[in-house]
């Protein structure tokens, strides 16, 4: 079966990026992506492609030239189901905040909306291709759904879970280490299906590239590859803390055991925490799913890769109120970095809106510059919180176009984001313009340490000791051990 239309639902981070590249790879198959939120279909719209909602390096390329060609964005919802053979879902599926498994469960109300759209709108038989992360076993409930709800019409069900990371999606998208597509094998139509998608990703995936499993696997894989990615973070986190109190060094451990093939050097890097709207959200649903099932052992395990975020996060926070003699009240801290990691404008569960709420909280006066993030984004992200009224937020947090103003005249800088251009600053510029002693906390460990310390900043960074120029020239730790 070869596939002519396609239509994805969800316009978002995956949506977009992920339904460009299938059309810039497909000239032949016509694609159009809906979404109920007509301001981001109007900015994937923008005549200036500069203007789509999603910064991605490469992404604006690769709209320019499938757009209008045969890559559509849209509202018109029921008319794209109504016309494409093959609908990938890749709507929202946040922790619940509400009822039964509220703070852990996959809230999946906007996929059973759309479940129920397919199912009223489809007048021929459809495959329908589950994009978003879900829970294991929601294929079940997906068809359940369209069978006893659709108009007669077949469905078949396939999970094709999406592994792009924010920052890097379109060589993701364009070189994957492996597609996965979980379907029916035991049917006709099953396989059917299941070839179509194949045949998509053949266009430019070698076929060796493209795995083939039980709906079940397929969905539990794309927790288990989070859960696996997510805890090397919390790991590498976990011993960071341990070097700050022995003069080990995290930068030095990530690189000896990253050359054990069997451990390998990616995803080693020690920060602030890990952010971004899937590494928590998807252990949370991973161990309420545990507990579903009565496996209180596994659930603990996983939920311990949350604790140890949420605890990294704080405890980097709590060091610039210690360091700043055990208070920031009044003080101006500057905040470069509001996304959750370079190359994306997403902010969602950034470490930088945990952090500045903790300084809020110790009444600083917080400057934020991120070089793609908007001030209405970072007001939003605090707001969510709930820690403050908007008006205090607005009040005590600002959010500045360069980042030399947010550093001027500030006690200290946190870096948030591992921005590429950080790196370029003119450090003696900012040092001069800073109130002294100038405190540097770097949540990322990008900058170069010993030039900082000859510039005579005061630098702490992750999992290394605190380090400060003594007045004989000679580079001093500020760490005493144990
Ligand atoms: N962001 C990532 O890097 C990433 C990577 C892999 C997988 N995922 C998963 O993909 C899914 C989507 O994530 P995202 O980051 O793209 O989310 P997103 O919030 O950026 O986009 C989802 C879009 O779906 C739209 N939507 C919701 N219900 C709708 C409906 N009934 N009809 C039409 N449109 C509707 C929303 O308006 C929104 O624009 C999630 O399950 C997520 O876990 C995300
Ligand atoms: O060594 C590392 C690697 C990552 N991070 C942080 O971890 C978070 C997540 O980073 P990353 O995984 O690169 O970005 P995401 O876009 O969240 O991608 C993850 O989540 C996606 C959504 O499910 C998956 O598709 C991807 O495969 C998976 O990498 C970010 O805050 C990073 O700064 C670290 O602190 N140290």
């Amino acid at each position: 079966m070869k596939i002519k239309n396609i239509c994805c639902i969800g316009a978002g981070y995956v949506g977009g990026p992920t339904m460009a590249v299938i059309a810039q790879k497909n000239p032949e198959i016509k694609v159009t992506v809906v979404d109920i939120n007509k301001e981001r279909i109007a900015a994937w719209n923008d005549e200036n492609v500069e203007n789509i909602p999603i910064y991605e390096p490469g992404l604006s390329a690769v709209v320019a030239e499938a757009r209008g060609r045969n890559l559509f964005f849209s509202t018109e919802v029921d008319k794209a189901i109504d016309e494409a053979e093959m609908i990938f879902i890749s709507v929202n599926t946040p922790t619940k905040t509400y009822g039964i498994g509220k703070g852990m469960a996959a809230d999946l109300k906007w996929i059973e909306l759309c479940a129920r759209q397919i199912a009223r709108v489809a007048k021929e038989d459809k495959i329908i291709v589950e994009k978003s992360t879900l829970p294991v076993r929601t294929a079940e409930a997906l068809k359940s759904i369209l069978d006893n709800t659709g108009n007669g019409v077949n469905f078949q069900i396939l999970s094709n879970p999406e592994f792009l990371a924010e920052g890097t999606a379109i060589d993701d998208l364009h070189n994957p280490d492996r597609i996965l597509i979980g379907g029916d094998s035991s049917s006709k139509a099953g396989k059917i299906a299941t070839q179509a998608l194949v045949d998509v990703y053949a266009s430019w995936v070698s076929e060796e590239k493209i795995l083939t499993t039980n709906v079940w696997s397929s969905e539990l894989s794309k927790l288990t590859a989070n859960a696996f990615l997510a805890q090397r973070v919390s790991s590498i986190n976990a011993m960071s803390e341990l070097c700050e109190h022995t003069g080990a060094d995290v930068n030095e451990i990530s690189r000896a055991i990253g050359m054990d093939s069997r451990i390998g050097p990616k995803f080693l890097k020690a920060s602030v925490g890990f952010g971004g709207s899937c590494f928590q959200k998807d252990i949370l649903n991973l161990v309420y799913i545990a507990k579903s099932f009565g496996l209180n052992e596994v659930a603990d395990y996983w939920e311990q890769v949350i604790i140890m975020n949420d605890h990294q996060k704080r405890r980097f926070a709590e060091n610039i109120v210690k360091t700043l003699f055990n208070t920031v009240s009044g003080k101006k801290i500057a905040l470069l970095g509001w996304a959750f990691k370079k190359d994306t404008n997403d902010t969602r569960e950034s470490a930088a809106i945990y952090v500045a709420d903790y300084l809020l909280n110790e009444r600083a006066e917080i400057v934020v510059y991120d070089p793609k993030v908007k001030a209405e984004q970072i007001y939003a992200d605090l707001d969510y919180l709930g820690s403050r009224n908007p008006e205090e937020n607005r009040n005590l947090l600002k959010v500045v176009e360069k980042p030399y103003t947010a550093c001027k005249d500030a006690h200290a800088i946190a870096v948030l984001t591992e921005w590429d251009e950080f790196k370029a600053y003119d450090w003696e510029n900012i040092y001069n313009c800073m109130l002294k002693p100038a405190f540097l906390f770097d949540g990322r460990n990008i900058l170069d340490r010993k030039k900082l310390a000859n510039l005579g900043f005061a630098t702490n960074s992750i999992g290394l000791p605190a380090v400060q120029m003594s007045k004989e020239k000679k580079l001093t730790s500020l760490a005493t051990a144990g």
